[in-house]
C-alpha cells in the first residue's frame, strides 16, 4: 500500500452537506476533505475490499483510496454501544497487474458504494461482517463492519426510502403511488451477486449497486420506463436513491433501487439445473421465456429510442468485438490459440455490413441469462409467469456502453449461452442428454421469441454467431477473474465457436 492511500480527497470533492432535519455528527462534519475518516478506514478497507465478491479490480494491487463522499445515515450513541451507519463512496487506485503496463483507468480507478456499521463491541453473530478495527483517526478502537449484515442498520435504509428527501449528497426518491409499510424485517441475500441485495419482510428487495459511475443506472432507468409502459414482465421500482457527483454537472449516480419482492419465485438457473438432474423436459419453460424476452424487447422499443445499424456503424460493432477479444486474450492466455478462429465470426459481420446489411437496434437487457429471470406464481395462483430482472448490463462495461442501443439478438445470444452453461454442469454425468437438452431449449427459446416478436431473433446467422462468440469471450474473462473453477465452461464453447 503506497502513501497515496491516506493522502485525502481530490480537489473539488464536496463535503457531505448537512441533513435537512438532523445535522451530521461532528466526526463527519470534519470529513469535508475526508482525511481524518479516511485515516481511520484506509488500513481496514485496503485489506477487506479486494476480498469482496463485487470488487471489480481483482488481480491488480490496490495502491490508494480516495473518499468521494461520506454521509452519516444513523449516528452511533456516544458510548458506541448503539451502532452508527455510514454511507461512503470510495474511489480505488490500482496499479496494473503487468509490470510496465499503464493503469487500466487513468481517470483514477473505480468508485464503490460502502455501507459501514460502527460500534464499540461487535456481537458474535456479526463477527463475519467485520471490516476491521481502526487504530487511528476518529474511529480508533471501534469495530467497523459491513452494515447490511446488521438487520437494525439495513432497516435504516428502507426507512429513508419511505420518505423522499435529501441527506448530505444523497437523494431519496419514491414512485408515485408506491406504498412501503414501516417496520419490515430486513435480511441480506447471500446469493452469489455482482451487487448486494436486502429483502424486507418478503415484500420488497433493495439492490445496492457496488461499483458505481456517474449517470443513471439502466437497472433503474429501464424498469421505470417499462413500468410506465405497463409491461408486466418487470418488477416496477418503488423507490431509489442517488448521489450527486461532486464537482460535475452530470446526472446523479444511482446507488440503490427498491422493488417488489417476488415471493415464492425461483430463478431460471435453478429450474434449468433441476430439469437436467431429473431428466425432465424444460422446453415449455424455455418457449415461455422466449416469449417473455420478446415482450420486454417490444416494450423497450416502444418506450425508448431505437435506430438502425448499418455500414460503418455495424463495422464498428465488429471492430469492438475484436477489441474485446484482444483484451480478453491478453488477460487469459488460454484464449490466444483461438483468436483467429473467433475473429472470423466478426469478419463475417463486417462483410455483412459492407454488402449493405443492416439491423434494428434498441435498448436491451445487456446481460440476459438464466439467473436474470424469475419464475413466480401468477396472481390467480393457477400458473406461473417469467419475470426479467437486473437490467444493469454486463457489470464490467462502462456505463455509457451499457446505456447504448444494440440489436435484440445480443440478449438472445446471452440466453442461448446460458442453456449451454446449464448443460455444462451435467455434461460428465449426463453426456448426450445434456447436449440434447441444450439444443432443444435453445430452439424452444428462439421459437417462443419468434412467435411473440413476429420474426426470428437471429436476424442473420452471422450476427447470432458473432454475438454468441462475443458473449463467450466476455464469460472467459468473467470466469478467469471471478470463478476460475468455471473457466472450462466458456472455453468449451470457445473451441466449438472457433472451429465453426
Ligand atoms: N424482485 C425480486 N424478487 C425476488 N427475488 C429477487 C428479485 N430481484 C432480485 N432477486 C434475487 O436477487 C438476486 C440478485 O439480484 P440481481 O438483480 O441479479 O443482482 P446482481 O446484479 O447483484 O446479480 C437474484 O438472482 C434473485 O435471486
Ligand atoms: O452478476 P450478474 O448476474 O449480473 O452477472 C454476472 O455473473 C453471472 C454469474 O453469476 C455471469 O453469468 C454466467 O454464469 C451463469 C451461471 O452462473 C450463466 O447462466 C450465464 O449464462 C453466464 O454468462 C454473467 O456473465 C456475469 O455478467
Amino acid at each position: 500500500m503506497s502513501d497515496a492511500m491516506s493522502d485525502g480527497l481530490p480537489e473539488g470533492a464536496s463535503p457531505a452537506s448537512p441533513h435537512r432535519t438532523a445535522p451530521a455528527r461532528p466526526a463527519l462534519a470534519s470529513a469535508p476533505h475526508g482525511s481524518p475518516l479516511l485515516r481511520s478506514l484506509t488500513g481496514p478497507l485496503a485489506r477487506w475490499l479486494p476480498r469482496q465478491r463485487w470488487f471489480a479490480g481483482k488481480g491488480r494491487p490496490l495502491t490508494g483510496l480516495t473518499l468521494i463522499s461520506a454521509t452519516e445515515l444513523l449516528p452511533r450513541s456516544e458510548d458506541g454501544s448503539a451502532p452508527g451507519l455510514l454511507h461512503l463512496l470510495v474511489r480505488t487506485r490500482q496499479s496494473s497487474s503487468q509490470p510496465g503496463a499503464p493503469p487500466r483507468d487513468p481517470s483514477g480507478g473505480d468508485c464503490y458504494q460502502l455501507l459501514l456499521g460502527v460500534r464499540a463491541g461487535l456481537p458474535p453473530a456479526l463477527a463475519p461482517a467485520l471490516v476491521g478495527r481502526p487504530t487511528e483517526g476518529p474511529l480508533r478502537g471501534l469495530a467497523v463492519y459491513e452494515a447490511l449484515h446488521d438487520a437494525r442498520l439495513a432497516a435504516v435504509l428502507v426507512e429513508r426510502l419511505r420518505t423522499p428527501g435529501r441527506l448530505g449528497t444523497l437523494t431519496f426518491g419514491r414512485a408515485g403511488g408506491a406504498e412501503i409499510p414501516g417496520g419490515l424485517p430486513a435480511r441480506l441475500l447471500t446469493n452469489e451477486q455482482s451487487n448486494s441485495s436486502v429483502v424486507y419482510g418478503d415484500s420488497f428487495i433493495l439492490k445496492l449497486f457496488r461499483r458505481v459511475s456517474p449517470g443513471v443506472n439502466p437497472d433503474l432507468e429501464l424498469p421505470l420506463a417499462l413500468a410506465e409502459a405497463g409491461c408486466p414482465r418487470v418488477p416496477a421500482p418503488a423507490a431509489w436513491f442517488e448521489a450527486a457527483w461532486p464537482g460535475t454537472g452530470t446526472e446523479p449516480l444511482t446507488l440503490g433501487v427498491l422493488q417488489p419482492f417476488l415471493a415464492g419465485s425461483a430463478d431460471g438457473w435453478q429450474l434449468a439445473l433441476r430439469s437436467l438432474t431429473r431428466r425432465a423436459d424444460f422446453t415449455a419453460a424455455a418457449h415461455a421465456l422466449g416469449r417473455a424476452t420478446a415482450e420486454v424487447h417490444t416494450a423497450l422499443a416502444a418506450a425508448l429510442p431505437t435506430g438502425v445499424l448499418a455500414g460503418a456503424g455495424l463495422e464498428e460493432v465488429a471492430a469492438g468485438m475484436n477489441d474485446r477479444l484482444a483484451e480478453a486474450a491478453s488477460a487469459v492466455p488460454a484464449l490466444r490459440p483461438y483468436r483467429a478462429g473467433l475473429g472470423r465470426a466478426y469478419e463475417e459481420v463486417a462483410a455483412f455490413a459492407r454488402n449493405g446489411g443492416s439491423c434494428a437496434v434498441q435498448r436491451l437487457h445487456g446481460d440476459l441469462h438464466l439467473g436474470q429471470v424469475l419464475c413466480a406464481p401468477d396472481r390467480a395462483g393457477r400458473g406461473s409467469l417469467w419475470w426479467v430482472i437486473d437490467f444493469e448490463g454486463e457489470p464490467a462495461r462502462p456505463l455509457e456502453d451499457r446505456r447504448g442501443l444494440g440489436p435484440p439478438v445480443r440478449d438472445v445470444a446471452g440466453m442461448l449461452r446460458s442453456f449451454d452453461y446449464a448443460a455444462a454442469q451435467h455434461r460428465e454425468s449426463l453426456g448426450s442428454f445434456a447436449e440434447a437438452w441444450s439444443r432443444a431449449n435453445r430452439t424452444a427459446f428462439r421459437r417462443g421469441y419468434a412467435e411473440a416478436a413476429g420474426g426470428d431473433p437471429a436476424g442473420t446467422a452471422a450476427l447470432l454467431r458473432a454475438y454468441e462468440t462475443d458473449k463467450a469471450v466476455y464469460e472467459v474473462l468473467y470466469e478467469a477473474r471471478h470463478r476460475p473453477g468455471w473457466l472450462e465452461v466458456p472455453m468449451t464453447a470457445i473451441r466449438r465457436l472457433a472451429a465453426a
